[in-house]
């Protein structure tokens, strides 16, 4: 199992490709960024797991020799928020910036799962789509738009509601449609086992869970976003992937995906009217083997909140199948 980590020198790539380096299910890792990554190599190489690694500047065929052979590329590549920005302001510069590690992943290991970490996410996931299409590459089942942070904070925030002890995460919290403000929606109503929230707590609940990425950017306050919560997500997100390439079944989590590919989507697709949304995905051995049409069983609380959710989403998504289609001059 190869793994490969764009934008490996960053925020998120360093704390992420510990944690893949650290990884049992890994047996080699290779860092790719435009700059550092010999540093963060030669540093992690040091550390007695099973994984080997290896780390590539752009120069000398440094992408090429990356990607190829990659079983999952993970791509966290690409510029943080800082306060007063949306992550739609992200995408000027980091749509350039996926789509040309997409074409990268094009030419040297189309096979490979990609998991996209990118802000913005709602549009940078459609942008690998159509590169990939255009390539006559495009695997939907292969290709992820990572939301799990979005259900880690909801895991851990609905604690300090209902005070529950021991390991939040084994609370099952979906978090569904994008990855954005408003895109984002916790469905409390589905959590199992089921929680318990008095209705005049569950609007700041919400709220926290579709904001929680603007508490970091503020108390960072000009130095960047989430990144170790987000490359304990993006791990935990790889990690179940893997799992599941290697034989493992019964894995669901939530991801953003292309629903017209997946068993199921068609039915996301219609009661949503968004060609991407994350909904929780089955995992299997080729990837996005099923998804689940939770959509339907939100309470009218949720319904509510998913309406704005369809609005944003859907600019969102166009917004990115446009970037390919009319580049920019
Ligand atoms: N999906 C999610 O839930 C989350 C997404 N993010 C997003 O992740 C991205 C990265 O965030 P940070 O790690 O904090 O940023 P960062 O600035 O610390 O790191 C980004 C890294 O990408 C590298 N990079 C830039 N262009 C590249 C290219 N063409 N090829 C390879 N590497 C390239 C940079 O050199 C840098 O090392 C941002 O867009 C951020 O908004 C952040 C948190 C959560
Ligand atoms: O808020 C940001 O810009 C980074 C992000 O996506 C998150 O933390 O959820």
């Amino acid at each position: 199992m190869k793994a490969v980590v764009a934008g490996a020198a960053g925020g998120i790539g360093q704390p992420l490709s510990l944690l893949l380096k650290a990884s049992p299910h890994v047996d080699h890792l290779s860092l790719y960024d435009v700059v550092n990554t010999p540093g963060v190599t030669a540093d992690l190489s040091h550390i007695s797991s099973v994984a080997t690694i290896d780390g590539f500047l752009p120069a000398d065929d440094g992408l090429k020799k990356a990607f190829t052979g990659a079983d999952i590329v993970v791509i966290p590549a690409g510029i943080p928020r800082k306060p007063g920005m949306t992550r739609d302001d992200l995408f000027k510069i980091n749509a350039g910036i996926v789509k040309g590690l997409i074409e990268g992943i094009v030419q040297h290991c189309p096979d490979a799962f990609i998991l996209v970490i990118s802000n913005p996410v709602n549009s940078t996931v459609p942008i690998a789509a159509e590169v990939l299409k255009k390539a006559g590459k495009f695997n939907p089942k292969k290709l992820f738009g990572v939301t799990t942070l979005d259900v880690v904070r909801a895991e851990t925030f609905v604690r300090e509601i209902t005070g529950a002890k021991g390991d939040p995460s084994k609370t099952v919290i979906p978090v569904i449609g994008g990855h954005s403000g408003e895109t984002i929606v916790p469905l409390f109503s589905q959590a199992s086992p089921s929680v318990s929230i008095p209705q005049d707590k569950l609007d700041a609940l919400t709220n926290r869970v579709q904001f929680g990425g603007d508490e970091v950017v503020k108390a960072k306050d000009g130095a960047g976003s989430a990144t170790l919560s987000m490359a304990y997500a993006g791990f935990r997100f790889a990690e179940k992937v893997i799992r599941a390439a290697k034989g493992e079944t019964g894995i669901v989590e939530p991801s953003f995906i292309y629903l017209a590919g997946v068993e199921g989507g068609e039915a996301v697709a219609k009661e949503t009217g968004c060609e991407y949304f994350s909904v929780p995905v089955e995992l299997g051995k080729d990837g996005a083997q099923k998804a689940h049409n939770i959509v339907t069983s939100a309470n009218d609380y949720e319904k509510k909140l998913l309406q704005a959710c369809y609005a944003g989403l859907k600019g969102n998504i166009t917004k990115g199948v446009e970037f390919v289609a009319n580049p920019p001059q």
